[in-house]
């Protein structure tokens, strides 16, 4: 994978335009974050302006968290114009493990347009392939193992031809032919909502000047490194203010240093 200090500069000076649609619990962390890593973010989710707006994007993100009508009708817009204009994407499945309307509007998704990253936690990813499991809430399920969720993240990517990205303690990332396993991050990381959404909306950012794996492993790497970087004692506030504070500051040779990613073909 080409450096990740590389990656990052190219973020800062191309300053590429993120269209994110998501969930109004983490909208604001992942602007914040889309903004720190050097990019811009827009937000927009009117099913009546967001065929333009997609249009003028450099990645589209589509986050399933909280979904309501109109966010999915905007989704199968934009999802079409990111496809007429080749313009990468990442759909993070936010509950897909415990919703069949998540589950059926991912495959309906999917059959628009395989989106460059397919994005979820492991239960997510886990139920994506697996049709029949189920989990309660939108965190992960313990019990899945990290060979289960490989498993499954394999047969999707070859399924769809696409990157799959699985988060957890150990991210795993693959195209199908190709893993990466991301060791970085913290439990504080899992402590504190919206950091799925976060690594999601990075994942934009990094598709913008990055092919899918390479995309998916810098988000992983530079959300896991700041975290690592934002530990505190003090509480999930503090962590949270802190997580920010090092996705603006830390400098692109700090987190290759810091980055722990394994790579297997
Ligand atoms: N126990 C852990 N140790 C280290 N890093 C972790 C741990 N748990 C999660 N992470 C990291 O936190 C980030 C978010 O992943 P996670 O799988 O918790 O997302 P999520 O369940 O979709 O979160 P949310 O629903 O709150 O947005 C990833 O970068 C992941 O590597
Ligand atoms: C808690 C929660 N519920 C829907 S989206 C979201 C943010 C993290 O996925």
């Amino acid at each position: 994978m080409r450096k990740l200090n590389e990656i990052c500069g190219a973020v800062r000076e191309k300053r590429p335009l993120i269209h994110c649609i998501t969930n109004p619990i983490s909208i604001n962390q992942c602007a914040n974050a889309i903004l720190a890593a050097g990019a811009r973010p827009i937000m927009a989710e009117h099913p009546a302006e967001v065929k333009e707006i997609t249009e003028t994007a450099d990645a589209l993100m589509l986050n399933l968290g909280s979904i309501t009508d109109a966010r999915m009708q905007s989704m199968e817009i934009s999802l079409r114009a990111a496809k007429e204009k080749e313009i990468p994407v990442v759909l993070d499945a936010v509950g897909a493990a415990c919703s069949a309307l998540r589950r059926e509007f991912a495959a309906r998704l999917l059959e628009i347009a395989v989106p460059t990253v397919i994005k979820g936690n492991y239960s997510e990813i886990y139920a994506l392939y697996r049709t029949a499991y189920r989990s309660a809430g939108v965190d992960a399920d313990s019990a899945l193992t990290e060979d289960e969720v490989r498993e499954a993240a394999d047969g999707l990517a070859r399924k769809y031809h696409a990157t799959v990205l699985a988060s957890a303690k150990t991210d795993i990332i693959t195209d199908g032919t190709r893993y990466a396993l991301i060791r970085n991050g913290t439990p504080q990381l899992a402590a504190v909502t919206g950091t799925g959404c976060m690594l999601g909306s990075l994942c934009g950012v990094y598709l913008a000047v990055c092919p899918g794996p390479e995309a998916a492993t810098a988000a992983c790497a530079v959300l896991g490194a700041c975290g690592q970087l934002a530990e505190t004692p003090k509480g999930s506030g503090t962590f949270m203010v802190n997580l920010l504070d090092a996705l603006s500051t830390a400098s692109g040779t700090q987190l290759e240093e810091l980055m722990n990613v394994e790579e297997i073909k």
